[in-house]
């Protein structure tokens, strides 16, 4: 929906307030690139809980309360249901029934997430066919041998789960990392060309590379998937397809109404994609709140020792482990993965106490600010995992058995759109963070001594040194910018450069020179936020101690691996497009 200030505002009922923004551009200019969310969350503070943001001629709606979120996207999810048009793609993501979480509310989205029922139902009634523990076993020894590289341990962890709760094994996990960071820039505002620049998209391949780049992006994607299905089928008929989402999705292909197999190849890979992309990232969340929260790790490690002694956490422990649930439960709070939420889209005008939301608003409900209400999250800058065991707090719920828990919390969304895969992020969280705690400390390296004040901000973002991944190393999602050739995460000066470029300014000298000093106070340097800039933000690798607690531990942790690398459990990681990731073909990695 095209923004324009006169939208007719029915009688009796007022705008939304918000920025006013440029020309044509809106309020981009305003918008940094890292952290946009804290410049949303900001402006929240300024104009209220909810408001309107004019973004290069379309109308977006923040929502800073999760209760104005379950008031309109979940109570009226009739008409907030809906997914905006995401330009950078080639298939028209509302209607092509490629990628469930973008479909419009329409037969093949209800027809997908029936699927997406049945698949989680079934995998957390088997405890994920216990590939979570399987797995945890050989990122202990990938991070006692490789501790500098946690990050690509930890991504590989869930990568494996993921592609063997897709597809039965783990051997296509580097691949699926791939996939997942392809999409990802796909999607997101501040990725791919075309989503910044739309027009773009109506131009010839040769003389856009970003769309050059996205139709190879496709057609790796839609041959991987195919590739996994047909592996899939093949070993149905041999008898020997270990239980996957694919395998349920062929015993039974025509009861989930799809027209075609593709789409059942699509509704497994996007699953796939799905939980490859998101659940590393409160995993490496966990390992900067250990460093700058360094309190609660031995509490932590105290109830690990209590309750599991000297084997690793299992699915059954759950109900005894309530700390480790506070603590994943503060990390997905504190740095929510999803910080800006994932948007709805309005199908008809509405009101909401006396404001006027037009048809057509791209719906924001900011995980960011939801997250940070003083209110419910006293003292919300801090990483606080008391706040759900100490009755004092008002997130405080009994029984400890069961809470706190992370099923249904607001970085899951809103209303029909909710995340369909919480149970698999609540098992792999549990088994992975609670593996990691049980066998290592986490301290900052000696000699940084950045302290962070309230709210947490300015420290020397030099101490936090960044760790160089190499192109074509194995896939690692948090480096996403760096295999695919897009720009590495720009530096403070590049920030702040970038915004006098974008097309259609018409400031002048002096305001850009302005603009210039306003955004350099806003630069976010407190290494706790030093996070990728895509749609699902990561910390960026950082470097910290990762020792084992003592020998006995690290001799069992290397036992328990040894014995299912005995029995074949660990698989080669099997590549897909020749030499050079493909680089040189139509299909394969992707690097504009
Ligand atoms: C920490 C991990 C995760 C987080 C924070 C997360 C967050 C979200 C959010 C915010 C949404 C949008 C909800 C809305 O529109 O209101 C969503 C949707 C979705 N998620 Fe997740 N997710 C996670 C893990 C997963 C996993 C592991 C899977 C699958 C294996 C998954 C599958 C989906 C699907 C299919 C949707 C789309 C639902 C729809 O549009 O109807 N997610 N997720």
């Amino acid at each position: 929906k095209r923004f324009t200030s006169r939208e007719k505002i029915p009688k009796g009922l007022k705008p939304l307030p918000g920025p006013k923004g440029y020309p044509i551009v809106g309020s981009v200019p305003d918008v940094p690139e890292k952290n946009s969310f804290i410049k949303f969350a900001d402006w929240g503070k300024e104009y209220g809980p909810i408001y309107n943001v004019n973004l290069a001629g379309h109308n977006h709606v923040w929502i800073s309360s999760d209760q104005i979120s379950k008031d309109l996207l979940a109570k009226k999810g009739a008409i907030y249901s809906d997914r905006p048009h995401i330009p950078a793609l080639l298939s028209d993501n509302r209607t092509s029934s490629q990628y469930l979480p973008l479909l419009s509310k329409n037969e093949g989205w209800t027809r997908q997430r029936k699927f997406a029922n049945t698949i989680m139902k079934e995998s957390e009634r088997a405890l994920f066919h216990r590939y979570p523990e399987l797995e945890a076993k050989r990122m202990l020894v990938e991070l006692m041998d490789d501790p500098a590289r946690y990050n690509h341990a930890l991504e590989s962890f869930i990568s494996r789960v993921t592609c063997r709760l897709a597809w039965g094994h783990s051997n296509a996990s580097d691949e699926l990392k791939q996939r997942a960071r392809e999409l990802l820039i796909g999607v997101s505002p501040t990725g791919a060309l075309g989503n910044k620049l739309p027009f773009l998209m109506s131009l010839p391949d040769w003389l856009v590379p970003a769309k050059a780049w996205e139709r190879r992006r496709a057609a790796t994607e839609r041959k991987f998937f195919e590739v996994m299905q047909g592996q899939v089928e093949s070993d149905m008929q041999e008898k020997k397809a270990p239980q996957s989402w694919m395998r349920t999705f062929l015993e039974n292909r025509t009861k989930w109404g799809c027209s075609y197999d593709l789409e059942g190849a699509y509704m497994v890979g996007m699953h796939g994609i799905a939980g490859a992309l998101t659940i590393a990232a409160p995993m490496q969340t966990f390992c900067l709140a250990m460093c700058f929260y360094p309190q609660y790790l031995p509490m932590l490690q105290e109830e690990l020792d209590r309750v599991c002694g000297d084997r690793l956490p299992r699915a059954e422990d759950r109900p005894n482990l309530p700390f480790l649930r506070s603590v994943i439960r503060e990390c997905l709070r504190w740095r929510p993965p999803v910080p800006t939420g994932i948007p709805h889209y309005l199908t008809q005008d509405d009101e909401y106490n006396g404001y006027h939301i037009p048809k057509g608003s791209v719906m924001h409900p900011l995980e960011w600010a939801i997250a940070r209400d003083p209110q419910m999250y006293p003292d919300p800058e801090a990483f606080n995992p008391l706040r759900y065991m100490d009755s004092s707090y008002p997130t405080y719920q009994e029984p400890l058995t069961e809470y706190p828990t992370i099923i249904n919390i607001s970085q899951f969304g809103y209303g029909r759109r909710v995340c369909q895969g919480q149970t698999v992020a609540d098992e792999d969280l549990l088994i992975g963070i609670g593996s990691i705690a049980w066998l290592f400390n986490i301290k900052r390296l000696s000699g940084d001594n950045t302290e962070l004040t309230e709210p947490a901000v300015v420290a020397d973002p030099e101490k936090v040194e960044r760790m160089s991944i190499g192109i074509n190393e194995k896939a690692s999602i948090s480096c996403e910018e760096l295999n695919t050739g897009i720009e590495p995460t720009p530096t403070k000066e590049e920030v702040i450069l970038s915004k006098f470029s974008y097309p259609g300014s018409s400031a002048t000298m002096s305001e850009k020179a302005n603009k210039k000093e306003e955004l350099k106070k806003t630069v976010i340097i407190d290494p706790t936020l030093d996070f990728t800039t895509l749609l699902i933000a990561k910390p960026l690798p950082f470097k910290f101690d990762l020792t084992v607690r003592d020998g006995v531990r690290a001799a069992k942790a290397r036992k328990f691996f040894q014995e299912s690398e005995d029995n074949g459990d660990y698989k080669e990681p099997r590549e897909f497009w020749g030499e050079n990731q493909g680089r040189d073909k139509k299909l394969g990695w992707g690097k504009v």
